[in-house]
């Protein structure tokens, strides 16, 4: 039998189809120039690099499908992504890889590929239970998610996005802390009625960012969601309570498109596990399926 990160990349082609050159999901996307300044606090929290001095960002928003052509203002377009590569002095890469959704379906890799089989051979029509229904009335957190409303964003830039899965600061004293990131819009949120998203153009969220940056960059608060001790690391959809601490670690500046973002999507390979010496992993098991699984489909795509 395949690895189960090879048959989770097989159900997301069966989903959103086979599209030769493209990633397995998140497939339609842009590059963009950015910068980061790290807020005055980061530093005694995380001893990485990019909480030291400013870098330079590689940032990729995308659409939440496989399908390449799919429309910005499909539902299937949602959640929509934000991945980022903190460009470190020693060429060492640390990625933030977001999603326009603060939660996750499933807490394990066997969980999810149950699950994308399920929406895989599930069809409008079908008699119920489908297997879809099956799965969500078997799986809380999931069907939390489904039920979870997902407006389509105004733009890019006023949409929040998420790290979903744990992970640990290491201070420059050597204290470890739990956190998730959150990336906040500093122009607030912003999103569209239903109607608006269902008639906006298929290339509404890219072109309004060009126009946007034409005027000046797109800034965004990268934060970090402080865990309590105790606070469970080991499963995405174990989330911790709203009151939790939330720290500013600095702030995320896009300047513009790159001329050669085409070029640029198809040769970079974002990957949550990247991280480098002040960032570590937590226990989520997500986080070693998600480098394998991304590994699956940047092979496949390259
Ligand atoms: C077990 C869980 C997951 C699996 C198996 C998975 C799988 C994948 C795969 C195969 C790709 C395409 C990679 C490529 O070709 O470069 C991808 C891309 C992406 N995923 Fe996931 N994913 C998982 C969880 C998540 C979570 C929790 C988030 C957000 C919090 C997320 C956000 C994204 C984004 C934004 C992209 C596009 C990255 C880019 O712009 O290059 N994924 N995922």
């Amino acid at each position: 039998e395949d690895p189960l990160a090879v048959r989770i990349v097989n159900e997301m082609n069966a989903i959103f189809g086979t599209h030769p050159g493209f990633r397995a999901t998140h497939a339609k996307g842009a590059v963009y120039d950015g910068s980061f300044t790290p807020a005055p606090d980061a530093a005694r929290l995380s001893r990485a690099p990019q909480f030291q001095a400013p870098l330079p960002l590689l940032v990729r928003f995308s659409d939440g499908s496989g399908n390449p052509m799919i429309p910005d203002g499909a539902p299937a377009a949602r959640p929509h992504g934000m991945a980022l590569r903190f460009v470190t002095p020693d060429g060492q890469p640390n990625d933030i890889v977001a999603n326009a959704l603060d939660d996750f379906p499933v807490g394990n890799g066997e969980d999810f590929l149950a699950f994308l089989h399920a929406v895989a051979n599930s069809r409008p029509g079908m008699a119920s239970p489908t297997p879809l229904e099956r799965f969500l009335a078997s799986h809380p957190a999931a069907q939390r998610v489904v039920q979870t409303p997902k407006p389509a964003p105004r733009s890019f830039a006023t949409q929040p996005y998420f790290g979903v899965n744990a992970f640990w600061m290491v201070g420059a004293d050597g204290t470890r802390r739990a956190f998730r990131y959150a990336i906040e819009p500093v122009a607030g949120r912003d999103v569209l009625e239903a109607s608006a998203a269902a008639a906006a153009p298929p290339d509404y969220l890219f072109a309004e960012l060009d126009q946007r940056l034409a005027a000046g960059p797109a800034m965004f608060t990268l934060v970090a969601q402080m865990a309590a001790e105790g606070d469970p690391t080991h499963d995405a959809t174990l989330r911790w309570p709203a009151d939790r601490p939330r720290v500013a670690l600095g702030t995320i500046s896009i300047r513009a498109r790159r001329a050669d973002s085409d070029a640029q999507q198809r040769a970079l390979n974002f990957d949550p596990t990247n991280v480098v010496e002040g960032i570590a992993l937590s226990d989520d098991p997500l986080l070693p399926l998600r480098r394998e699984a991304y590994g699956v489909s940047i092979a496949r795509r390259q």
